[in-house]
């Protein structure tokens, strides 16, 4: 167990476990895979922090409005217009919808944005060869309040957008805040990430459901990479993955939500 390096946390309290659990749209815009996700979050032991996603849910309401979603690399292009939609789905219907449902399990959730308590600091990306718009990249995550909150036995749930400081909001990736969350709280608390989505794990097959790699280290990574296994969403995930165990956090696991339940041991780790 980590002790505090917080001279005003009781140590107890900091030396505990956290558990910080990312789910994305597939999962959020499927009542019934969410409903399950959610019965199976609130019985976790310890602390536990939810960050969530809901970019389908964003480009569907942009295709409503008659607005084009653009992507780069799994990143949003964020203009003003798409900025306010995002805001609407990731900070208001989605956030609140989770936040609503977890308390029917007596989970006393709070829905937070980067803004509320300051939680995460961003600066919008520069402009290089592509303009993201009001994209955010994280400065640093305020693991105080966050464990001020948990300490008072509030239950976080993050979405995924943070802020400039000088009042304007940023679009920031959901797995992105998920890996600076797990970074900086786990100079708290022993943490472990975990990426849920729709498959297993990482697949050797993407066709055969149970083909799961149970391990990727940073050697084997490279081999899948050239080997065209791993591809699309899940390449800038591994490397938030990698990114959040070189800098501390203890545990990084992919998979079905299901590996939430101790008898499911069938998930990817990954290890340096
Ligand atoms: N080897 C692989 N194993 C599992 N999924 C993979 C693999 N290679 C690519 N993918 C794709 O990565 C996607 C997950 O990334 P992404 O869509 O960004 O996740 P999220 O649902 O968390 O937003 C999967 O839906 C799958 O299509
Ligand atoms: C900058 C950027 O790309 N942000 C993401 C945030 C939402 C997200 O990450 O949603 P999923 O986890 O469901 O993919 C986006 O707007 O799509």
């Amino acid at each position: 167990m980590k002790k505090s390096r917080d001279k005003h946390l009781p140590l107890g309290e900091a030396g505990r476990g956290l558990s910080i659990i990312k789910i994305g749209g597939n999962v959020i815009e499927n009542k019934q895979e969410l409903t399950k996700f959610l019965s199976l979050f609130v019985k976790l032991d310890g602390n536990k922090i939810l960050v969530h996603g809901g970019g389908k849910l964003a480009t569907q309401l942009a295709t409503r409005l008659g607005i084009e979603s653009k992507m780069v690399e799994g990143r949003r292009i964020t203009d003003a217009e798409t900025l306010k939609i995002i805001t609407m789905v990731y900070a208001g219907l989605t956030n609140k919808n989770i936040v609503a449902q977890l308390q029917t399990n007596n989970c006393n959730a709070i829905g937070l944005s980067g803004a509320d308590g300051d939680t995460i600091q961003a600066h919008k990306r520069p402009v290089k060869e592509i303009d993201y718009g009001f994209a955010g990249d994280v400065d640093g995550v305020n693991s105080q309040t966050i464990s001020k909150l948990l300490e008072a036995d509030f239950i976080p749930v993050f979405c995924a957008m943070t802020h400039d400081g000088n009042g304007q909001l940023l679009n920031t990736n959901a797995d992105t805040i998920a890996a600076e969350v797990a970074i900086h709280m786990s100079s708290l608390y022993e943490t472990t990430l975990y990426y849920c989505f729709e498959k297993k794990g990482v697949l050797k097959d993407i066709n055969d459901e149970n083909s799961v790699i149970r391990q990727i280290d940073n050697r084997k990574y490279t081999i899948l990479l050239n080997d065209g296994v791993i591809a699309d969403g899940m390449i800038p995930k591994i490397d938030n993955c990698f990114y959040a165990v070189e800098r501390g956090v203890e545990k990084v696991c992919i998979g079905h939500h299901s590996m939430l339940d101790s008898k499911n041991e069938l998930f990817t780790t990954i290890t340096l």
